[in-house]
């Protein structure tokens, strides 16, 4: 049995973007504890690996495919493995493939045989300033790692005019309004901020029943106000279904709701293709906005809003 939770880290974002950069960056930083790599690349021979700089305790590499469709067995083994081994990790740091979908490998570590011994800390994706733009409406994949992520880095701002680099913050931000979002080169960030819990803040300030469609590739984000408490299971099966027959559509829910047994805000989150529900572990001092945040290309606010209204407690 593992002691202390191993702290996960996944990196995501799309080809060349700079996830390599940033892990190396990671890796100096958090010189002194052990840490480990997991490397996916969609090809068969691995380049990252020899582009890691030699900072990490162990490598492992999944090339035959992209962890979160036929990989996910493999990285399975491969945490197996790690928490037999002798010199246990403090931390692991996962660079996923540039089209994989880091919401999926995320919700790997919500299993719960996994978060036993694993505590995922951070998505982090990695936007490249230069080419975003055009990328965005080239690959769904891109729009898809945004939605996954706790932070968001937009990188080589070196290569682009600091307007520019305040104008794509503001459309990251509509794309996924939960994440903290940093423009940075290389990289190069203060770290410290991936290992703080959840602002409060940014759930008191949404604004509810209100739809941004302006994201480009029929990207949507829809926020539904909630103030009457739902019935749990309902709520969790409808949900859970609708995610599930719905994957292609919705990228992610996130928001707070109330349940009946409880005049307590409960966080609902979903990753990859898991609901999860977490209680705050943080006091607060003003009580968040019961809204749901759906964030998915072609989703429609009727729709979602007949889900909900089905799985309140009155219903
Ligand atoms: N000018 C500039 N170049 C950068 C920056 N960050 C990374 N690079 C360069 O961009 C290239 C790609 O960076 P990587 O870190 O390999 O990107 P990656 O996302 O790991 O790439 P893949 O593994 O191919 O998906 C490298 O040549 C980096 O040195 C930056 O902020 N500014």
């Amino acid at each position: 049995m593992v002691s202390q939770k191993i702290s996960v880290h996944i990196l995501t974002g799309f080809l060349g973007s700079g996830k390599t950069t940033l892990l190396n960056q990671l890796l100096t930083f958090h010189q002194g504890k052990i840490n480990y790599v997991i490397e996916n690349e969609f090809g068969s021979t691995s380049i990252d690996s020899d582009l890691v700089k030699k900072n990490y305790n162990q490598l492992f590499e999944l090339n035959n495919g992209c962890i979160c469709c036929s990989l996910d067995q493999e990285l399975i083994e491969v945490l197996e493995q790690l928490i037999l081994m002798e010199n246990l990790p403090d931390q692991l740091f996962i660079e996923a493939s540039g089209v994989a979908d880091a919401g999926m490998i995320a919700a790997i570590f919500k299993r719960e045989g996994v978060m036993q011994y694993f505590d995922l800390k951070a998505v982090i994706a990695m936007v490249d300033a230069e080419s975003f733009e055009d990328r965005l409406l080239e690959i769904p994949e891109i729009s898809r790692q945004l939605v996954a992520a706790d932070h968001i880095l937009i990188n080589k701002i070196d290569q682009v005019k600091p307007a520019y680099g305040a104008d794509l913050k503001i459309q990251v931000s509509q794309i996924n309004p939960f994440a903290n979002i940093y423009l940075c080169e290389f990289g190069y960030i203060d770290y410290q901020v991936f290992e703080k819990k959840e602002k409060i803040s940014r759930f008191t300030s949404l604004s509810s029943n209100k739809d941004i469609t302006s994201l480009g590739h029929g990207m949507k984000s829809i926020a539904v106000s909630v103030p009457e408490p739902f019935d749990k299971e309902k709520f969790y099966a409808a949900l859970s279904v609708t995610m599930f027959l719905h994957y292609h559509q919705i990228y992610r829910i996130k928001g707070f709701v109330k349940f009946e047994d409880s005049d307590e805000p409960v966080l609902i989150q979903s990753t990859g293709n898991k609901l999860t529900f977490s209680k705050l572990n943080f006091s607060i001092t003003e009580s968040p906005n019961l809204v749901l945040v759906f964030i998915g290309k072609n989703i429609e606010r009727h729709s979602l809003e007949k889900i909900l209204n089905r799985t309140l407690l009155i219903a």
